[in-house]
């Protein structure tokens, strides 16, 4: 692999590189299809790619654990940060090589998210067929090219890639999925606030003690940060043992978001700061008139005379 700009799950025909052109459409020529996640994530901490698109979660079937792992394999700072994020309205059919019919598929590839999304559909229309996960919905449709598998649930624009034809169109169960993608640095500057912003961490609380998760969810609550996302997932170190995924609609610039940061440090086992970002659907967040930076300000001020006297 040469040095690319930008590196997202490939191969070509992903929803992934849908969302990398939307990104950066200036570095289309310019990217690279990894592998996988992993191999993205690795190409960044390995500075052949200044920026790594991948998928994050979806709005049917929650989180790409592949993703989530790639993000904490890392050493606890290894610098890199999400730094934006996409949203991507996903539409699947089904692909097969010219001349197959649909009564003819006996085994059908895709990504699990993507099986996971079409789920209702392929039991109705295809109850017997063996579905096979693969890497991505692109490495499902370019296998099926092979002649691996007889079809593969992927992009209508993968059809073109890999010069297949679509036996079927539109079958996801639910219409307007959407896929969230992050994009990835090493060593970037934080970007700049913008008033709608989130903040992603990762937090290990101590186990055995009561209350450990209502005193993780307070510091944020007490000061006026609205929490968009918290998922808890399993450390791997054992049952009964879970990290919980938080996104917080705040700015580490804000101080609501510094206060907060600093109880988590203070009170958790363990706290990683994946990034500040600005939202992709653009929302402002709502400040409560106690959380703004004013207020902070305000407060502050007032203590620091009370100790001067
Ligand atoms: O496999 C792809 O094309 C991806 O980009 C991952 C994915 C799979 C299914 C839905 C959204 C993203």
């Amino acid at each position: 692999m040469t040095s690319a700009q930008i590196a997202y799950l490939g191969p070509a025909g992903t929803f992934t590189e849908q969302a990398a052109r939307q990104w950066a459409p200036d570095d289309a020529a310019d990217a690279w299809p990894a592998p996988s996640v992993p191999a993205a994530v690795e190409a960044l901490r390995e500075g052949r790619v200044r920026e790594a698109v991948v998928p994050f979660e979806n709005s049917v079937e929650g989180s790409v654990p592949a993703t989530l792992q790639a993000l904490l394999d890392g050493s606890t700072d290894d610098g890199v940060r999400i730094i934006g994020e996409l949203h991507v309205e996903v539409q699947f059919s089904l692909l097969v090589r010219p001349g197959t019919t649909l009564g003819q598929v006996r085994t059908v590839a895709s990504h699990p998210h993507a099986f996971a999304q079409t789920r209702d559909w392929l039991s109705a229309r295809l109850p017997q067929a063996q579905q096979v996960p693969e890497s991505s919905t692109a490495r499902a449709a370019q296998a099926v090219a092979e002649g691996g598998y007889d079809a593969a649930v992927a992009a209508p624009g993968a059809a073109t890639a890999y010069r297949l034809v679509p036996a079927a169109e539109h079958i996801a169960d639910r219409e307007g999925a959407v896929t969230r993608f992050v994009v990835l640095r090493r060593g970037a500057a934080l970007p700049a606030p913008t008033g709608g912003d989130r903040t992603t961490l990762v937090v290990l609380i101590w186990q055995n003690r009561p209350g450990a998760l209502l005193e993780l969810l307070e510091q944020f609550a007490t000061r006026g940060i609205d929490l968009s996302r918290l998922e808890s997932r399993p450390t791997g170190e054992g049952l009964g043992e879970y990290c919980f995924w938080i996104d917080a609609d705040a700015h580490l610039s804000e101080q609501r978001m510094r206060e907060a940061l600093t109880g988590l440090r203070r009170t958790c086992r363990d706290v990683r700061f994946l990034g500040s970002y600005p939202r992709a659907d653009g929302r402002a967040a709502a400040v409560p008139p106690h959380a703004d930076d004013d207020a902070y300000a305000e407060a502050q001020g007032w203590v620091d005379r009370l100790t001067r006297g």
